[in-house]
């Protein structure tokens, strides 16, 4: 952090992750590190949803404290009593914000007078968030006697395995050019991992595309599997799914993939590594019953849920509304 150098202020974000809101900043001397800071008032919960985005200061010093509403309170042990005005104990730096629905302050990047800011806030307490390319998340929890509320950064890597079978009961399998020792020469089904706002059920069909060039269509989610500290510490949900082969060319990703083919079904199923695994031979099992109909899995529906407005994909599988059992996907034929 010290060793960065600054430059203009260019970018406003607002990243919300339930309590947090936040600001950008690029410096030069680090390729496009804006920062983010996320601060939060104390004080009563004096902000309610008519106060936000109403324009605050928020003071930067050797501590740092900020208000909002009209009603005094205190922050870092000091009586505050205007909505603008925001103070710090010991230099008085004064920045401009806007007060968030959760009783926070957004601060307002282009009003930050240095870089000396941003690394004073590591020293300040904040701490590190997150970061993505192009960024990096500080954030603040203000009052001491309270647990911080911020959500943590995203705990989970979500990834997708796609079995294919086509109508000679052969199922689609890869080796993986780059894999572990003990499982070199297996062949596996395609798996890869969720694009960042793409679809389980459109990744699957992505993943397969690219490793193996065999077009499909999605059917079902047929189980998903929860791990933890599978890669970067990351826990893992692994989404094993269904789909129907639309081609059955094989070109393969020769930077991901060693060799792919169709493999009958009772070939993959023998490999000695196959056997031995009791995840992956229950999800045969599973594969096997869904084919005779003992067995259904999930599959997505469209819909926007008033909660948050956002269109979703909800996996379930039940019988439609109208209670005809043909309208189940769980009588489609994959064969
Ligand atoms: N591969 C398997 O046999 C297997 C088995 C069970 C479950 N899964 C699940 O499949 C999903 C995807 O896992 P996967 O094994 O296909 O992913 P992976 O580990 O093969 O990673 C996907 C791609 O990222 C690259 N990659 C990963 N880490 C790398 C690194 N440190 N440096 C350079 N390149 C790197 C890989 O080469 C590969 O191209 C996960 O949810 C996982 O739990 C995979």
């Amino acid at each position: 952090m010290d060793s960065i150098s600054v430059s203009e202020v260019t970018v406003i974000g607002r990243t919300h992750l339930g309590f947090m809101h936040s600001f950008r900043q690029p410096f030069s001397g680090v390729p496009m590190s804006p920062k983010f800071c996320s601060s939060r008032v104390e004080g009563p919960r004096a902000i309610s949803s008519s106060d936000t985005n109403t324009k605050s200061q928020f003071a930067y010093g050797e501590r740092i404290a900020a208000t909002s509403s009209d009603s005094g309170y205190k922050i870092n042990g000091v009586n505050l009593k205007s909505r603008t005005l925001i103070s710090s104990v010991k230099e008085g730096l004064l920045l401009d914000a806007n007060d968030d629905a959760y009783g926070g302050v957004i601060v307002d990047p282009e009003k930050l007078p240095s870089l000396m800011m941003f690394c004073g806030f590591l020293q300040e307490g904040f701490e590190y968030h997150h970061a993505e390319k192009g960024y990096v998340m500080l954030t603040y929890w203000i009052p001491e006697e309270e647990p911080s509320m911020l959500p943590a950064n995203a705990s989970h890597q979500v990834g997708v395995g796609g079995f294919v079978l086509n109508q000679h009961k052969e199922v689609l399998v890869v080796q993986e050019k780059y894999c572990a020792p003990s499982i070199t020469g297996l062949w596996k089904l395609p798996t890869g991992f969720i694009n960042e706002s793409e679809e389980i059920f459109s990744g699957a069909v992505r993943e397969v595309k690219e490793e193996t060039g065999v077009d499909t269509e999605f059917l079902e989610v047929i189980a998903f599997r929860h791990a933890h500290n599978v890669a970067f510490e990351k826990s893992d949900l692994f989404f094993i799914c269904m789909l129907r082969p639309l081609s059955d060319k094989i070109i393969i990703d020769s930077l991901e993939i060693k060799a792919a083919k169709w493999m009958p079904l009772v070939e993959f199923v023998e490999q000695p590594m196959i056997r031995e695994d009791k995840m992956f031979q229950r999800v045969i099992e599973i594969c096997e019953a869904r084919l005779s109909h003992r067995y259904c899995g999930l599959s997505p529906h469209q819909l926007v849920s008033t909660f948050d407005g956002k269109p979703s994909s909800l996996y379930y599988n039940v019988v439609d509304d109208d209670h005809d059992p043909s309208n189940s996907n769980c009588n489609t034929d994959f064969l």
